[in-house]
């Protein structure tokens, strides 16, 4: 049994604000003794203005908000599950995942599949993809020391393909850092997330951001971990803007007697293998 601990923070356009933020996170969880922590999507900086997003992109070894969590990682031997920008081709940032380890070392990259271009009537207007280059590849499971860790983004939440597909990798935990607006948060995001974890029986880790990041736009937040059986182990508050922690037990033994309980073989002569 490991112990696992996912943070909810509320970054705005200041990236050394957000480093605070994060930095009081990683102390937390290294308290805790968790073996892992799980920051939400764009922990780095949510800005106000797609220029915005584009002018503040900075690559890894060039960004401080990068460079502090690396320092922080190291003092504690608490490896680091982040998302940032970083610069893309043709004016546009990368939407990135990053997994640091407890040496400080950046081990796994992935680049948002989904870009969230939505126009509600009412609700939200966003087009991430006028400042976001869309990722070219599937996410790919890696070892850490809760499990084997399947990354996806935010919007990938909605499309239970990755989710399948990362499972049929042997990914044990499937993580979720987001940024989910609040009036698509108050409607979907605990039932998608619990499903995501009862389809794929693998535990989820859903870091989100919360709260007002700027005038224009604010965060549903409830960050959870929630178990191959769907149960919510550990949830943050729902509004708010502090940053805070939860922690859950990993335990691989309880996956593996869900998958093996109850298994779910495909029909893939029936219908596409996804
Ligand atoms: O803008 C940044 O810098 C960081 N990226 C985000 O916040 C992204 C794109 S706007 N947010 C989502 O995907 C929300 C999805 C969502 O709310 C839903 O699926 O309902």
């Amino acid at each position: 049994m490991t112990l696992a601990a996912v943070g909810q923070i509320c970054s705005t356009d200041s990236m050394v604000h957000n480093l605070a933020q994060c930095r009081i996170l990683i102390q937390k969880a290294a308290a805790t003794g968790a073996q892992a922590l799980f920051l939400p999507e764009a922990s780095d900086y949510i800005a106000s203005s797609p220029s915005e997003t584009i002018s503040l992109a900075r690559s890894v070894s060039e960004s401080e908000f990068v460079r502090g969590i690396q320092d922080e990682v190291r003092k504690f031997k608490l490896p680091v599950h982040v998302g940032i920008h970083e610069p893309a081709q043709d004016e546009k940032v990368k939407n990135t995942l990053i997994w640091i380890d407890e040496g400080g070392r950046i081990q796994h990259r992935y680049q948002k599949i989904h870009l969230f271009d939505v126009d509600i009537k009412g609700g939200p207007v966003l087009k991430e993809s006028r400042s976001v280059e869309k990722g070219m590849s599937m996410p790919l499971p890696f070892h850490t020391p809760v499990g084997r860790v399947g990354p996806t983004i935010c919007f990938d939440l909605r499309f239970p393909e990755i989710g399948l597909a990362l499972r049929r990798k042997n990914a044990e935990i499937i993580t979720f850092p987001s940024a989910f607006t609040i009036p698509t948060g108050q409607a979907h995001w605990e039932i998608l997330i619990r499903a995501r974890a009862i389809e794929t029986q693998s535990y989820v880790i859903a870091a989100a951001q919360v709260g007002p990041h700027n005038e224009k736009r604010s965060s549903y937040g409830h960050s959870m971990i929630v178990s191959p059986w769907g149960e919510i182990l550990a949830e943050l508050d729902k509004v708010g803007g502090e940053p805070q922690i939860a922690t859950a037990n990993i335990d691989l033994g309880l996956l593996h007697k869900v998958r093996s309980e109850m298994p779910l073989l495909r029909r893939n002569d029936l219908y596409a293998e996804v």
